[in-house]
């Protein structure tokens, strides 16, 4: 379990009385992150989720329980931050930062098929044009940035071959984004980790989407790619399946259509969606952290989506 910080319905006695939600009933620790600390809290109000930010700071948070909030209100299906009375979303808790928010109904669809896709895709889309009006700004904090102070902490790791084709990666994606393509693509507030483990569904339908932790200011089509990048692939192998593609792709062009540089961006920005992701697992990878239960995630899955999507050309986008 990926507990890092232990709470108990002690510890929430007397703190759960700044929110509206009666006392807390039960508190179970959740397995499945590797970022935070998550708890399925019970209230006499109801079912919550309860996180404790074990790496962002009280300056960060604002960007993200905001933005779902905003996103909430515009009828985006995200986790809607509780207010304690004081009307703040962000709350000191064992000296870490916590928030409270709603608990969504269903489950993740662990085997997406072309439907599945195809409801996320226009969920990403319709989150996007939710997100045009909203005040706040914060970069992508693993953007390229953090991808160009970070290689070189993982670098020393990996066998030559691989660290070449990290490098190459990296001076190919800072030439992209020096580039007039990319300045031309439209950006936002974006999810940046919408993975098939933060989709919620109940049947065929999209419940809710979640783990908003991750967002930040960048393009769409960065977004897109990161999702795509885990919905509609083998994950053997890393390789796009052709439907599962096009079905996600062409229900988000359905309710925001592609510009004409966003189709020249695709295969870079799938390239560099993979390579985001290959770079914080090596990092999670060589620099683990303390926590009651954590199993890092693969490296080498994201190594593999790379390399085929640096040799493999992805249908475009509006096939
Ligand atoms: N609002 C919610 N409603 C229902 N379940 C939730 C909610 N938020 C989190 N969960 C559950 O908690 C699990 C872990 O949450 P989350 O993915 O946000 O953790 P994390 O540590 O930030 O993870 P990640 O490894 O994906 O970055 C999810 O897989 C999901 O089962
Ligand atoms: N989605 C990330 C984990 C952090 O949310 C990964 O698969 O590496």
């Amino acid at each position: 379990m990926a507990v890092f910080t232990s709470v108990t319905l002690d510890d929430l006695s007397q703190w759960i009385k700044q929110f509206p939600l009666g006392n807390a009933l039960a508190l179970q620790g959740i397995s499945s992150g590797i970022e935070n600390s998550n708890f399925f809290l019970t209230t006499q109000r109801g079912e919550f989720v309860l996180t404790l930010f074990e790496n962002l700071s009280f300056a960060q948070l604002p960007f993200y329980v905001q933005l779902m909030r905003h996103l909430a209100e515009r009828g985006i299906p995200v986790p809607a931050p509780v207010p304690n009375d004081a009307g703040e979303l962000v709350v000191a808790l064992h000296g870490k930062p916590a928030a409270i928010v709603s608990k969504l109904d269903g489950s993740s669809q662990m085997d997406p098929q072309p439907v599945h896709c195809a409801e996320v895709g226009a969920m990403l889309a319709r989150m996007h044009l939710a997100g045009q009006d909203f005040a706040m700004r914060q970069p992508n904090l693993r953007g390229l940035d953090w991808w160009v102070e970070t290689a070189p902490k993982v670098l020393p790791h990996l066998a030559p071959e691989t660290a070449d084709l990290l490098r190459a990666e990296l001076a190919f994606q800072q030439d992209f984004a020096g580039g007039v393509v990319y300045r031309a693509l439209q950006t936002g507030p974006v999810h940046a980790d919408l993975f098939r483990n933060n989709v919620m569904f109940v049947g065929a339908r999209l419940s809710g989407c979640f783990d908003f932790y991750f967002a930040g200011w960048d393009t769409w089509l960065f977004d897109l790619a990161v999702t795509v990048n885990d919905w509609c692939i083998d994950l053997d192998s890393g390789r796009l399946d052709a439907a599962r593609v096009l079905a996600l792709t062409r229900a988000y062009h359905a309710v925001r259509p592609f510009t004409e540089a966003e189709q020249a961006a695709w295969q870079p920005l799938l390239r560099a969606a993979a390579l985001r992701f290959w770079l914080s697992r090596l990092y999670d990878f060589y620099r683990p952290r303390a926590a009651e239960m954590l199993t890092p995630h693969d490296p080498t899955h994201f190594e593999r989506v790379l390399r085929q999507r640096i040799q493999v050309q992805a249908p475009a986008l509006t096939a």
